[in-house]
């Protein structure tokens, strides 16, 4: 991607969501539209934000295919065959958006050979973005005065005595228990909850230090959000302890993940043992 192209993406976002925020201060669109299988709540923001997105990125590159969570099944039929695609969320978060927490994000990644290269998270209420790219670096870019302003970004080393857990608002699981229980004996753990995936900004921020994820989600909630923390120096693994792989099953469901910031402490290969 050259620079001119991530100012696309940039202004591309800040489009986005602008549709967002206008449904957000609607009241007649702020609503729920309907739920899905999954029972996760769809509304106008999620449908106006897709629209938007995929319209602009196939403007800026015709040649990669999209794979969004609002795509119907048709337009992603042949999505095994895809070497290099956009996968996104156009809306992650559709339940804070909701109950108006604005902890809501749009999420952006491409994916190459079944990894992701490139990350955008960008949050709709700060108009801010944090951005990474796999072996270039990761920066927040925050719109001021109809410009962007950028600051690297890092992961940082992890404590010896405490860390900062970073965690969904709306899961409990048991496996995520078995976690806390096993960092506990080592170091002081203070929690964060927040919504979406600026479980992932907080990481590459160095605001956190790990965030485990047992609990469903899909592909796009997590693909930027990998190439983010990979580009600021973290890591996200499987149970395997491997790399996720993203569009190389037939369910989109993500695997169960533990993503770190300081991907070279000893510490996660055993929690890995402890949650496998
Ligand atoms: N039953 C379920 N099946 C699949 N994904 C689910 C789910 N419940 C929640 N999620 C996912 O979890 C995301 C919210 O994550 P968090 O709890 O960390 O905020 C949702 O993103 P969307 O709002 O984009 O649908 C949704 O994709
Ligand atoms: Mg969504």
């Amino acid at each position: 991607m050259s620079r001119k192209e991530i100012g696309s993406l940039l202004d591309l976002c800040h489009k986005a969501s602008d549709s967002i925020l206008e449904c957000y201060y609607d009241e007649a669109s702020s609503g729920l539209l309907s739920s899905k299988e999954d029972q996760t709540p769809l509304t106008k923001a999620d449908l106006a934000s897709h629209e938007i997105l995929s319209e602009g990125l196939h403007a800026l590159r015709p040649e990669f295919p999209l794979l969004s969570e609002e795509c119907d099944s048709s337009e992603i039929a042949d999505r095994h065959h895809w070497d290099r695609f956009w996968m996104v969320d156009p809306l992650d978060g559709t339940r804070e958006f909701l109950e108006r927490t604005g902890e809501f994000t749009i999420n952006i990644a491409l994916i190459e050979s079944q990894r992701p290269t490139l990350g955008l998270i960008y949050e709709p209420l700060f108009q801010r973005a944090s951005l990474g790219i796999v072996g270039a670096g990761a920066w927040q870019l925050q719109f001021e005065s109809d410009n962007w302003r950028a600051e690297p970004l890092s992961v940082r080393k992890l404590p010896a005595d405490d860390m900062v857990l970073l965690a969904s608002k709306r899961h409990k699981n048991p496996r995520l228990e078995s976690c806390i229980a096993y960092l506990s004996n080592t170091h002081e753990l203070s929690r964060k909850n927040s919504g979406s995936a600026l479980k992932f900004c907080d990481l590459a921020k160095g605001h956190g230090d790990c965030y485990p994820r047992f609990s469903l989600c899909s592909e796009w909630d997590v693909a930027a959000g990998d190439a983010l923390v990979s580009a600021a120096g973290g890591a996200v693994f499987g149970m395997d302890g491997d790399p996720l792989l993203y569009n190389a099953r037939d369910s989109l469901l993500s695997p169960n993940f533990i993503a770190v910031g300081d991907a070279s402490s000893p510490l996660w290969g055993g929690l890995l043992e402890c949650v496998r």
